[in-house]
């Protein structure tokens, strides 16, 4: 019997100052499980982002979304130096790139996180030798405000994942616009980390948005039908 492992709520700190981020993070905290320094906090403040919010948060993992499309080595030990646990790389980016962003998480004892951001069907099914990583199926901000996409709606990870011969496969992450509404649906492709950023951070009470995604979480993981509760 495999015990059940626990779906991990990630928040998304984007487009605010560092001390906005420490401050929404604190509300939120006793909800959420990872906390992403948000590709616009890394870009507008510069790594000293990361490093800031790892020390006012010792305790929880903490994601560089630097999306590495070159310079792996460089950019994933600034990240890591910086305290980052995880560092995020494009999976469009060439496979020499890959292969160094999981030498340096190697070396520093951390993880990669593999945005699938625009990559094919194909490509995601290569991407799932990386089996320490974790691959993350993301609808950006811009397909959300310009194509109304949202997260969920691709169940291209499930049906590829299922395809491998072994039983080793990274575990999935989950990002783009996810809500209370759209979360059932989400939660039913077996995700091991769900991204939500502007369901908490736009929220009128970011700590109640924290703790109805976090419930409904939980609710799903004990109910029967959920198809990981009987393993
Ligand atoms: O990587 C990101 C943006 O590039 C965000 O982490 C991701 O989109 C989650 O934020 P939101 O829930 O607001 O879409």
């Amino acid at each position: 019997m495999t015990e059940q492992q626990p779906v991990r709520v990630q928040l998304a700190l984007d487009r605010m100052t560092i001390q906005e981020a420490i401050t929404m993070a604190k509300q939120v905290e006793q909800y959420i499980d990872w906390i992403e320094v948000g590709t616009s906090l890394i870009k507008e403040f510069g790594i000293e982002s990361v490093r800031q919010i790892k020390q006012a948060f010792p305790d929880k993992i903490i994601v560089a979304d630097i999306k590495t499309f070159d310079n792996a080595t460089y950019e994933f030990e600034l990240c890591f130096e910086a305290g980052a646990d995880v560092a995020t790389v494009m999976g469009a980016a060439p496979d020499a790139t890959l292969e160094l962003c999981m030498k340096a998480a190697h070396r520093y004892q951390k993880q990669t996180m593999i945005d699938l951001l625009s990559v094919s069907p194909d490509r995601i099914y290569d991407l799932e030798r990386y089996t320490d990583a974790v691959l993350c199926h993301h609808v950006s901000k811009d397909e959300q405000e310009h194509n109304g996409q949202m997260a969920g709606q691709s169940q291209n990870h499930k049906v590829h994942s299922a395809t491998h011969s072994t039983t080793t496969i990274p575990q999935i992450a989950v990002a783009g616009g996810i809500t209370l509404t759209t979360l059932p649906t989400i939660l039913q492709q077996s995700p091991s980390v769900i991204i939500v950023g502007s369901a908490i951070t736009q929220a009128s009470e970011p700590a109640q948005a924290a703790q109805q995604i976090r419930e409904q979480i939980n609710l799903f993981s004990n109910q029967p039908s959920n198809p990981l509760a009987s393993l």
